[in-house]
């Protein structure tokens, strides 16, 4: 169980907290959260996996805050260099609303950078701040309960969780067309679309770890793969991505190759599978004039929103369940919260559900609406990948359309 401490000052919040929790609870998006009265200055949210203290407004000298929200701007004379650095310096402090040419900044603390998205309207500082807090409380990630909240403040349907695309923001990344207007830089350039993949092949989509792995993939019919060759060291890698591919091309399929892109390019690729930290440093650019397709990982809304400015040739969305492949730094998502992300990309890319994915999880992972189905050990770890993948295979059937009314 979860909960929810509120100081006296903010006990206005309550009666916008209770129906976003009841909202949350419809979807299931997370554990019971309990909110209660608190006598501490701070409010402290307290889930399974982390206490968080939060204190709006006021910078605080205590060490003991998690996150700083500066949330009210008296003057619109503010210097956003300044407050990248004040940020940089002190990763707790949290500024939401801050007014730039043309809108509003929300800006963040993320792993030594400073992450931002820009809405044209501030909306309601109340609705704002209770979504922000059931986020939190529902262990949303600093990042998501931001995007969330900001799309919340400028909603006119009271305790109804954002789910459309049309409620959610800009994020601020090197395809953001209003980058001058705000004065933010960035050391890449902006990214046209890149080529779609073949939506008829990626249903099943298993993730491997070696060439071998590739070819009797490819024998056993497999439309899509990746080879996943995660150490940078490993002898005659540029071999294998190279017959990789070559086998692909062979076979007709679509073999993505994951992280080296320019390994990719150089021997004309299918596709490039890049995480959310790969994209700062990889040349985008060079992948998308190659006519390579690019797929992206995402663990959430803010990464989600990102990935999609980058218009790419499939979003990855995980990990929905637990995983022993990877070591993951978010938690699960599961899969209510993965019907609400399919939900906001819609039909504008495809989507591929990747993360602890077995043959009996299949079915309610692909009644979400996912595009694809992404597995590692339901297929390499099974004694027979011929039967595993004829069994997954015999899931991942065409979808009725389903008639809401
Ligand atoms: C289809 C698919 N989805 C997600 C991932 C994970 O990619 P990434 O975040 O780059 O992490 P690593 O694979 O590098 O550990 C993937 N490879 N494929
Ligand atoms: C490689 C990878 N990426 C993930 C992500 O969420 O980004 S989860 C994952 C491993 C998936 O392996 P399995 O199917 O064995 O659980």
């Amino acid at each position: 169980m979860s909960t929810l401490s509120l100081p006296k000052v903010l006990s206005s919040l309550v009666m916008h907290i209770e129906p976003l929790l009841a909202s949350a609870a419809e979807y299931q998006l997370g554990e019971q959260v309990t909110l209660m009265p608190s006598s501490l200055e701070w409010i402290e949210v307290s889930t399974p996996s982390c206490v968080k203290r939060v204190r709006f407004e006021q910078v605080c000298s205590t060490q003991l805050i998690d996150y700083v929200l500066q949330d009210q701007w008296v003057s619109s004379e503010v210097d956003l260099s300044l407050i990248k650095a004040q940020i940089l310096k002190r990763s707790n402090v949290v500024v939401c609303g801050l007014p730039v040419n043309g809108g509003y900044l929300d800006l963040w603390h993320h792993d030594g950078e400073v992450r931002g998205c820009f809405s044209a309207d501030l909306g309601n500082t109340t609705q704002h701040r209770s979504m922000l807090l059931v986020a939190l409380a529902l262990d949303y990630p600093l990042e998501d309960a931001l995007v969330l909240a900001r799309a919340y403040a400028q909603s006119t349907q009271m305790g109804m969780w954002p789910t459309e695309r049309d409620a959610f923001l800009d994020i601020v990344c090197a395809n953001f067309s209003k980058l001058s207007d705000i004065g933010w830089q960035f050391e890449c350039q902006s990214v046209e679309a890149f080529a779609p993949v073949d939506s008829e092949k990626l249903t099943l989509y298993p993730v491997v770890d070696s060439v071998q792995w590739v070819k009797q993939l490819l024998e056993l019919d497999v439309k899509t793969t990746q080879l996943r060759i995660k150490d940078p060291n490993a002898q005659g890698l540029e071999q294998d991505v190279a017959h990789a591919i070559a086998l692909g091309l062979q076979a007709n399929a679509q073999v993505f190759i994951n992280d080296y892109w320019q390994l990719a390019i150089e021997h004309g690729a299918f596709g490039v599978h890049l995480g959310q930290e790969d994209l700062a440093v990889a040349d985008l650019n060079a992948i998308q004039q190659a006519n390579l397709r690019l797929g992206i990982s995402t663990h959430g809304y803010y990464e989600i929103l990102r990935a999609m400015a980058f218009n790419p040739s499939y979003i990855a969305l995980g990990h929905i369940y637990p995983t022993t492949t990877k070591q993951m730094p978010s938690l699960p998502q599961g899969v209510h919260r993965l019907k609400l992300y399919q939900q906001l990309i819609g039909n504008t890319f495809p989507t591929v559900a990747i993360g602890g994915v077995d043959l009996s999880r299949v079915p309610v992972v692909w009644d979400t609406g996912v595009s694809s189905v992404a597995v590692v050990r339901a297929i390499t770890q099974s004694n027979e990948p011929a039967i595993a993948i004829e069994q997954l295979n015999q899931c991942l059937v065409e979808r009725e359309v389903k008639d809401d009314n």
